[in-house]
């Protein structure tokens, strides 16, 4: 049987031209913005999705792709987008959460590192930044945001996975996301970073111990949308703020979006627990996918909820 386009991982180039061609042909629901470029020139496009009413609203950020060999996550970007234009004015849940936010979707936010995980090396996870002095390429794009940048968690070693960078946001990719971010720092309202392999749900802090002021209600937010996915799909998601439940991981993109005052923040690990890891057979796209819908619907929800 012929897998759906969705079911199938994609080079950069496909992911590209998909963008071009699902913004033209769903010109009524999505906007392309360019919001910068990578270390190697090629374009960060964000897909504007937004429902009927063109009068500025709250929104919903989400950024895919920005650790390379996690491929599970632009292919969930790309699923999220196909899913909302689809059955917008279809399904009451999409439907309602695009009646009253806009979602702001980074489908790769790493093109360099994407494109080098598939032609040189599959298990690479920084950009591909050269550093003057030393050999190793690439800083950890999640290590490079503003939050307790470069403490324990991550390393000052330019030849380590978690390098820090030569300063926060020295990597032009980080600096694109938090510049626009900033721009719009308050229509923003729930942020999304989707990463792989774990099935957990996490949010802020990782960069410290520290409890955030809406614990409670992170927590909470969270244990429902885990809870939605043992329901409908039997599959178990863990939740908790990162450094407790998870690792110490400071720079994150997430602990800095919720500094700026985004309340409600979250980064998805998604499918799957270790089997195949970072390696998951494209067979295992649309389980994960749907899952990973399922809790941002849920997630989207709770926070229009909380108006
Ligand atoms: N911002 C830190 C959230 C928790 C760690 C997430 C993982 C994703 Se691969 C990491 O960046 O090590
Ligand atoms: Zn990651
Ligand atoms: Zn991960």
């Amino acid at each position: 049987s012929s897998t759906s386009y969705y079911e199938r991982y994609h080079p950069l180039e496909d992911i590209y031209h998909w963008i071009n061609k699902t913004s033209r042909e769903y010109s009524e629901r999505l906007q392309v913005i360019l919001i910068g470029s990578s270390v190697e020139k090629q374009p960060l496009f964000v897909l504007k999705l937004s429902g009927k009413g063109h009068q500025p609203k709250k929104a919903i950020w989400m950024d895919c792709g920005i650790h390379a060999r996690e491929w599970i996550s632009p292919a969930f970007c790309m699923w999220f987008v196909q899913y909302s234009v689809m059955f917008y004015n279809q399904h009451s849940d999409i439907t309602e959460i695009l009646d009253k936010m806009d979602i702001y979707v980074l489908p790769v936010m790493n093109p360099d590192g994407y494109k080098y995980s598939w032609i040189e090396n599959r298990m690479w996870r920084k950009n591909r930044s050269r550093n003057v002095d030393n050999a190793c390429v690439g800083t950890d794009l999640n290590r490079n945001f503003d939050a307790n940048w470069c403490t324990k968690g991550s390393s000052d070693n330019p030849c380590d996975e978690t390098y820090c960078g030569r300063f926060p946001e020295s990597e032009p990719e980080a600096a694109a996301v938090s510049n626009f971010i900033r721009s719009r720092k308050d229509l923003v309202k729930l942020y999304l970073s989707i990463h792989s392999y774990s099935q957990m749900l996490i949010f802020p802090y990782s960069c410290s111990y520290q409890e955030v002021p809406n614990h409670q209600e992170l927590y909470e937010i969270a244990r429902e949308a885990a809870m939605k996915i043992k329901i409908h799909y039997k599959n178990n998601y863990k939740f908790g703020a990162g450094a407790k439940s998870f690792y110490l991981a400071p720079g994150g993109s997430d602990d800095w979006a919720y500094n700026l005052g985004i309340d409600y923040s979250f980064t998805f690990e998604l499918q799957d627990n270790g089997r195949y890891g970072f390696l998951l057979p494209p067979s295992h796209i649309s389980k994960a996918c749907s899952e990973a819908l399922t809790a941002v619907k849920s997630i989207a929800l709770s926070v229009i909820k909380k108006r």
